[in-house]
Order: C-alpha cells, then sequence, then structure tokens
C-alpha cells in the first residue's frame, strides 16, 4: 500500500500520480489535500510519515511546490528516511543506499511525465541490503 499525499501546490501532481498509480494496479491511501485552496504541508506529511509507522502503507509519496518543505517535516518523524528526488538516478540510489520510505517530490519543479518515471523508479527499485548501509541507515537512526 502506498501512502499519497501534498498540499496545494501538488495537488494536481498527485492526481497524476494516483492515476498512474491505478493504471499499475498498484494499491494506494490518498491522505489530502482533497482541494487545490490554500493548504499547510506539515498536515498532510504527518499523515502519510505516520501511517508508514503504522506500517498500514509500506512507502509514501508527497508532493508541495518545492517537495523540500513537505519533506523536512516528514524526516523529523522517527522511522522515515523521505528522499527529495527530481532524477530517477537519485530515486534509485535513495531506495539502494538508505532504504527511503518516502519519495517527495516538488510539482513547480518536476512536469509529470518526469515525476511519473521517478515514482516508477523509486517504487521498482529495491533496498540492496549491502551491510555498510544497513550501518549507515542504523546510524541514522540512532
Ligand atoms: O514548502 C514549500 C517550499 O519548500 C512548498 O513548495 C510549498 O508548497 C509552498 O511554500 C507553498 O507556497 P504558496 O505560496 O503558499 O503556494
Amino acid at each position: 500500500m502506498i501512502a499519497i499525499g501534498s498540499d496545494h501546490g501538488g495537488y494536481e501532481l498527485k492526481q497524476e500520480i494516483i492515476e498512474h498509480l491505478k493504471n499499475r494496479k498498484i494499491e494506494y491511501k490518498d491522505f489530502g489535500s482533497y482541494t487545490k485552496e490554500s493548504c499547510d504541508y506539515p498536515v498532510y506529511a504527518k499523515k502519510v510519515a505516520e501511517s508508514i509507522i503504522r506500517k498500514e502503507c509500506e512507502f509514501g509519496i508527497l508532493i508541495c511546490g518545492t517537495g523540500i518543505g513537505i519533506s523536512i517535516t516528514a524526516n523529523k518523524m522517527k522511522g522515515i528516511r523521505a528522499a527529495l528526488c527530481h532524477d530517477c538516478f537519485s530515486a534509485e540510489a535513495t531506495r539502494s543506499h538508505n532504504d527511503a520510505n518516502i519519495l517527495a517530490m516538488g510539482a513547480r519543479v518536476v512536469g509529470a511525465g518526469h515525476a511519473l518515471k521517478i515514482v516508477d523508479t523509486f517504487l521498482d527499485t529495491p533496498f540492496s541490503e549491502d551491510e555498510r548501509h544497513i550501518r549507515r541507515i542504523a546510524l541514522i537512526e540512532d
């Protein structure tokens, strides 16, 4: 199950990603926002992060205008490793090396076509399970 959330700045891209997840038959839970009305990204970052901490969802996708505010917020929560990615190389590396559990993007930074490729790369790349990466993630958690 994928948790997805955005503020108003990310609302339209969120809806495009939801359509993409439906086409790929990937289950998702939409934590809002549900309109383009101005709202506060920390609210949605918290909802998505909590669903991962509860293990209700395996991964999260968070979108705001830049991806910055929403990823800063998510990373304040223990157990969350939110990666702000605007290219496929970073999306692959953060899954493989950091075992990132949230992908953050900025809808004012990246186009929808590219964003969908980044989503696919993130969701389709496994964690490497390499000892050095496990050690570094444990240091993050400490
Ligand atoms: O937190 C952000 C900046 O890193 C996001 O991009 C927000 O979406 C942005 O600040 C919202 O801006 P707005 O002027 O209220 O639309």
